[in-house]
């Protein structure tokens, strides 16, 4: 399978080069970033330390969706957008892992989705896939007396608030109580709030040191509490499900899958 990586000097863009290379039947055709990094021209290998991948650094997107069979997509909303227009135009799959996208933008993925094979998933790791069956699970068990609150805490670089996992699990409380997240999501709290509205869905995030990714979702009642954690303490996580998700794109029908579908669950 011929992988390009979009965005491949970022934090997940240089784990995302060590897992192709790592992987049987991968081969890595190129990976773009913009000019001021200075990285325009060189080796993959550069990225991770390594000698020679025989693989390029650009800034033409075009050229990369054009040689690969699948490109991965760990960048921002705005390049998303862009690199959703070019996979259209190429017919070039692609595995997106981007957060902050926007309701706008989701409406893209599903009309990109008619024309090519995507992957699209806010967290790309096993545990937080199977966190978000339980949380629709437990959402559905419990009553409405148990209020519910998604608290989350990343690394000091983080741009986007809350996280797309975050949001992924309150959007699965949310269909397991039967309601829409954005009527019942309060994402802020600050200054006189007054008492909490029942069947709220809340958000806490916290910012900090090199933490990968910590998410808890909690069930809150009187007398007692459930609480669900999924703790990441390595970026290689990641890498594995959207280079796994790579793989499984492999001649599948144009279509809007997720991490559920890539690992058969
Ligand atoms: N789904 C999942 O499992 C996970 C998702 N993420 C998400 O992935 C995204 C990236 O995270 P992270 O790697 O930490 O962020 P980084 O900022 O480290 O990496 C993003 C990279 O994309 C580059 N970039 C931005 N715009 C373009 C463009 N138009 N063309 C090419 N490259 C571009 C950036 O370059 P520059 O330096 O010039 O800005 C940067 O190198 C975030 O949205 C994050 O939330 C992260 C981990 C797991
Ligand atoms: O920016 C990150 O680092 C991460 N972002 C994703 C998110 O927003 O949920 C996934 C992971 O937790 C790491």
């Amino acid at each position: 399978m011929k992988i390009g990586i979009v965005g491949c000097a970022g934090r997940m863009g240089r784990a995302l080069v060590t897992q192709v290379v790592a992987t049987e039947g991968a081969q890595l055709v190129g990976g773009t970033e913009r000019p001021h990094g200075g990285l325009l021209g060189k080796d993959m290998g550069t990225l991770i330390g390594r000698d020679t991948l025989g693989a390029e650094i650009t800034n033409n997107p075009g050229a990369l969706f054009e040689k690969a069979q699948v490109v991965i997509d760990f960048t921002t909303p705005a390049a998303t957008r862009s690199h959703l227009a070019l996979a259209m135009e190429t017919g070039t799959a692609l595995v997106i892992g981007t957060t902050g996208l926007s309701g706008e933008d989701h409406e893209l993925l599903a009309q990109a989705a008619e024309k090519i094979a995507l992957v699209q998933a806010p967290n790309m790791s096993v545990g937080v896939t199977v966190l978000t069956a339980l949380t629709r699970q437990v959402a559905a068990l419990m009553g409405p007396e148990y209020d519910i609150e998604v608290l989350e805490m990343h690394h000091r670089h983080k741009v986007d608030a809350p996280s797309g996992t975050a949001l992924g699990l309150g959007q699965a409380a949310a269909e397991g109580r039967g309601v829409k997240l954005d009527e019942v999501a309060r994402t802020t709290r600050d200054g006189h709030t007054g008492p909490r509205p029942d069947g709220e869905i809340g958000f806490a995030t916290l910012r900090g040191g090199d933490v990968i990714g910590d998410h808890t979702v909690i069930f809150a009642s009187n007398g007692e509490r459930l609480e669900l954690t999924h703790k990441a303490s390595d970026r290689t996580l990641f890498a594995r499900g959207a280079v796994l998700a790579a793989m499984w794109l492999k001649n599948k029908d144009p279509g809007h899958y997720s991490m559920f579908d890539v690992l058969g669950l």
